[in-house]
């Protein structure tokens, strides 16, 4: 049955693309056009949703690379979301479509524009009007600026938006702006550059809100208040994961677009709390052992851009260390999704979804997967904790796939992006062969976590602690937790004495010179034979001071300008007749 507002908003004309005769159709939900002097099997109609459509102008009109516009009286040009199956990523391309349509009187071209603007306000009440938009000129390979200002800049411009643009001039800077200056009247922030300016951006939305709630985010207990503001990436990083676990390509115009046409994907979020009043915020790597060297050891090679990340890879693969630690997690519930289950998180997710329900529903959680009697940290629930202690290669916690171009699948492929519990994968130690193994599996479609050293286990909160208090003074080989697989062979690489002047160094946050003078503790497995016993926390590529951390999840605590990844082979189906889908197509 047809709703009132299709109705009124129902038009149809007989109009011309060049020198085609096309029947028009504009419902309240789509916008067809069809070639009207064609047989009926030869006929193929054009199908975009309301939903998509970036904008309508009068006249004939082309955006890109600059704005021109022939002023005549019967022709008015539509603009739209295109896809394109492109094969080197998991998810689909988008490009502007544009359509130069002639009517038969000006009349009828008024009435065409007047109707497709009021389906589009209907439709899309997300469409930001006004955007804060930060650009990092450092990220990546330095191309933000340019990337803004000939790729989405047009975009942004044909859709109305405008946009207070800031470039930034020292890091932290966009955090600042968040959380200090007046942002009324935005609608979202929008940052270009990698995950760290997106990490900046999220400390920033994030910290607001609650100050603006009067909560405590310190607190692990506390039930953090939603952001209200829209965060939109423009990905000019290096990893830009984030972007691609969300979007599935890294393309700055399919971003672009995801923005103008007000999508929102809802992204679960880890509180990372370090220290007495430290918390730090990450929706993809928390991550300990490998991750974290890897990291500390690219900090010193950011001239090499991206590259950076697989030449310290390297380097910190042949160091061949492994960590001691207790391990602790709050199961997730395991009847609602598996680590293991093999399934996709895609665009329009069922497990997503009912995570939504659950979440904004059920007025007794107040808007927490953690009901009071049940919390992480309220009293009584210490014995949902499960405990392992060990030796490690690696310790990592990721709130959503963690999808990249390095590893398309992720470092879970099976996450969820706001199903309210994140993945914890633990390496035991292992021979470098194993390990190299384990790495290499990211960059295939074999499965990582099938390897006797590897478990995954999908979690609500995780605590960290060194094995012993943080003394690292022993070093048993006892203390390896029950689940075998590492065969202990490079002990002797983490054996601790002489090595306590690095354990100063990792707990205080503070760099220090070791014995053969190397700048940092994080390179003397290379140059005096003793390696670190403790590592560092990679948080979204930022290195945390303390080695020990409680995480928490968030379940759909910020809002992304996106949709979730788009099924290529889905598509494939019905780009002819897209009314029934409400998957892709929506
Ligand atoms: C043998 C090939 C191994 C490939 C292993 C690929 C695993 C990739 C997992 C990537 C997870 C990414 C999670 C995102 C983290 C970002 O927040 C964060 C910040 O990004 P930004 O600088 O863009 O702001 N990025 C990172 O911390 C970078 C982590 C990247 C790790 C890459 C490791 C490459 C390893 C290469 C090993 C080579 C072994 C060679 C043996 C001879
Ligand atoms: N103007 C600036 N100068 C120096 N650092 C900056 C500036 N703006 C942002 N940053 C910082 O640069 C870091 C890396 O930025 P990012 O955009 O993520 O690039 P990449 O992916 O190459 O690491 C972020 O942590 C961010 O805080
Ligand atoms: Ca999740």
């Amino acid at each position: 049955m047809k709703t009132q507002m299709e109705t009124d908003l129902r038009l149809e004309s007989s109009l011309w693309v060049g020198n085609k005769r096309y029947l028009a159709v504009l419902t309240g939900w789509h916008l067809k056009w069809t070639e009207a002097d064609k047989k009926n099997r030869d006929k193929k109609t054009v199908s975009v949703p309301v939903a998509e459509v970036v904008g309508v102008e009068e006249g004939r009109v082309e955006v890109l690379p600059h704005k021109s516009v022939e002023d005549t009286d019967r022709d008015f040009t539509v603009f739209y979301v295109k896809r394109s199956n492109s094969r080197t990523s998991s998810g689909l391309l988008w490009r502007l479509g544009r359509t130069q349509f002639t009517c038969p009187s000006r009349v009828l071209r008024d009435q065409w524009t007047k109707h497709l603007r009021t389906a589009l306000k209907t439709h899309s009440p997300l469409r930001p009007h006004r955007l804060l938009v930060f650009i990092n000129p450092f990220g990546g390979k330095k191309k933000g600026r340019q990337i803004y200002h000939s790729l989405v800049a047009p975009v942004f411009e044909l859709a109305g938006i405008s946009s207070h643009v800031l470039v930034t001039e020292r890091a932290n800077q966009a955090r600042d702006h968040l959380l200090k200056k007046d942002l009324t009247g935005f609608d979202g922030v929008v940052c270009v550059g990698g995950d760290g300016m997106f990490s900046e951006v999220l400390q920033g939305v994030i910290g607001r809100t609650q100050q603006e709630a009067g909560l405590c985010e310190n607190d692990p207990a506390v039930a953090l208040q939603p952001c209200p503001l829209h965060i939109g990436i423009i990905p000019a990083g290096s990893t830009d994961c984030v972007c691609y676990a969300t979007v599935g390509v890294i393309d700055p115009v399919t971003s672009a677009l995801h923005v103008v046409i007000g999508d929102s994907q809802p992204l679960d979020v880890c509180s990372v709390h370090h220290g007495p009043g430290q918390v730090r915020y990450s929706v993809s790597l928390v991550g300990y052992g490998f991750y974290g060297d890897v990291l500390a050891e690219s900090e010193k090679h950011r001239w090499m851009g991206p590259f950076r990340y697989d030449y310290s890879g390297a380097v910190v693969f042949l160091s061949n260390r492994s960590y001691r630690g207790t391990v602790q997690y709050l199961p997730a519930d395991p009847l609602m999704s598996s680590p293991r289950d093999k399934t996709r998180c895609l665009s329009g997710c069922g497990v997503c979804a009912k995570s939504t329900e659950r979440l904004f529903t059920n007025s007794s959680d107040s808007g927490s997967l953690y009901s009071s009697n049940s919390g992480p940290f309220s009293n009584g629930s210490e014995d949902e904790w499960v405990s392992v202690d060990g030796r490690f290669k690696s310790v990592s916690l990721t709130c959503m796939s963690s999808s990249c171009a390095k590893s398309p699948l992720g470092l879970s492929p099976s996450a969820h992006l706001a199903d309210g519990t994140g993945d914890l994968i633990l390496v035991w130690d292992t021979n470098p062969l194993g390990f190299l193994a384990f790495l290499y599996r990211h960059t295939t479609d074999q499965d990582q976590f099938d390897l006797p050293f590897v478990e995954v286990h999908r979690v609500k909160a995780v605590r960290f602690a060194l094995a012993g208090g943080g003394e690292e003074a022993e070093d048993s080989e006892g203390l390896r937790g029950a689940v075998d697989g590492g065969d202990g062979a490079y002990v002797e690489n983490g054996s601790i004495a002489g090595s306590q002047q690095h354990l100063a160094a990792g707990a205080n946050g503070q760099t220090m010179t070791c014995e053969d003078k190397t700048t940092s503790p994080f390179t003397c497995g290379l140059c005096c034979r003793k390696a670190p016993a403790v590592s560092v926390w990679n948080c979204d590529g930022e290195i945390l001071p303390s080695p020990e951390i409680c995480c928490r999840i968030h379940g759909q605590l910020v809002r992304l300008y996106a949709r979730g990844i788009e099924d290529g082979t889905f598509l494939e189906d019905c780009t002819e007749e897209r009314e029934e889908c409400n998957r892709t197509c929506r």
